[in-house]
């Protein structure tokens, strides 16, 4: 697969680019475990004040990769930065400005989601004694579990688990949030929330690295985006920017799609049939010149329009075969 829509990790743009403050950067970040490559050579940014989707299916390395960013793995090889502080070995200087909610928070079963938080919070080196309560008070508040506060932390669901997550690691102001599947057993109302969450630590500068496998979800709160796979980076950069490049199609509305999709291939511009008509990839035609070739082909075009599916056609063109982006294959 080729890296065509990756920014910022060429040595080239390095030594040109005006220097973007990093938030987190990871340089040939690779783990091993036994003979499973978790990770492999990643060269990840999370440029201050973005909001990051690491988006990628499972098992592609998501959370291995922010385990080893939060010190909690260490690599097989590579480096890590959080701030500009070296991982693991500065943890306890860049960790007090990073909040994470990451797979499995060890919370107390039998005690309620605020004393849970009152004994996180204890921990927080930013956090005097006396401001407790009222940091504990106004995350649990955030996260909207106030009324579920006194309640045992095993009775609560999945989604109100989540949640609890989510009120540790915004127990005091930080610099960086990193959110490994946020909404993994939250309902639309939950998914929203989080939305919500995370615009609002974007709108405060904070920068915001978020997993997910739900396009539409990162699609829809990210600024930046790190598509993964099989351990690689197989993209990454602004979100609007990817799209653009990315996604140009033109959609024809058309009774000849066959002879559309064959004019197209004679041209080596590639497409694909849809429903009422075919889908012109534009990354390598301008769309005046699709129209010509298929109007002198003698197709008929009823309509024509230029199509951005998001970033679900972005991730199905990344992670397909090299023949189906170019328009070999598909049907
Ligand atoms: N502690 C471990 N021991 C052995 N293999 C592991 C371990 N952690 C992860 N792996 C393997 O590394 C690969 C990447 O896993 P990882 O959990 O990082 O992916 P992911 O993208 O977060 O997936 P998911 O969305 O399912 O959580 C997988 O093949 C997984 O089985």
């Amino acid at each position: 697969m080729t890296t065509t829509f990756e920014a910022g990790t060429d040595a080239s743009q390095e030594a040109s680019a005006p220097a973007v403050p990093m938030a987190a950067r990871t340089r040939g970040l690779r783990k091993v475990y036994g003979r499973t490559v978790a990770v492999d050579h990643v060269d990840l940014d999370v440029p201050e004040g973005a909001v990051l989707g690491m988006l990628g299916p499972n098992g592609s390395g998501k959370t291995t990769t922010i385990r080893m960013l939060l010190g909690l793995v260490r690599p097989t090889e590579g480096e890590v930065e959080l701030f500009g502080k070296k991982m693991p070995d500065e943890a306890a200087h860049a960790l007090p400005d990073v909040g994470a909610l990451v797979e499995g928070p060890g919370f107390h079963p039998f005690l309620s989601g605020r004393e849970n938080l009152l004994r996180v919070a204890a921990a927080e080196p930013r956090l005097a004694s006396a401001g407790i309560p009222a940091a504990v008070d106004a995350a649990l508040e955030r996260v909207g579990l106030t009324d579920a506060a006194t309640r045992r932390y095993k009775g609560y669901s999945l989604g109100m688990k989540q949640r609890m997550g989510l009120a540790s690691a915004l127990l005091v102001p930080r610099r960086m949030v990193v959110l490994d599947e946020p909404t993994n057993g939250l309902d639309p109302a939950g998914t929203r929330e989080i939305r919500r969450i995370i615009a609002e630590l974007h709108a405060d500068g904070v920068t915001v690295l978020v997993s997910s496998h739900l396009l539409a979800e990162v699609e829809a709160t990210c600024t930046h985006v790190a598509v993964l796979q099989s351990g690689n980076v197989i993209a990454q950069g602004e979100l609007a920017e990817l799209l653009e490049s990315g996604n140009a199609a033109l959609l024809v509305r058309t009774p000849d799609a066959e002879l559309a999709v064959e004019t197209l291939r004679e041209n080596r511009i590639g497409s694909r049939l849809t429903p009422d008509g075919v889908r012109v990839d534009l990354t390598a035609a301008e769309a005046p010149d699709v129209l010509r070739h298929l109007v002198t082909a003698g197709v008929a075009v009823h309509e024509a329009a230029r199509a951005r599916t998001g970033l679900e056609d972005l991730f199905a063109r990344l992670t397909q075969p090299e023949s189906t982006v170019d328009g070999e294959g598909e049907s």
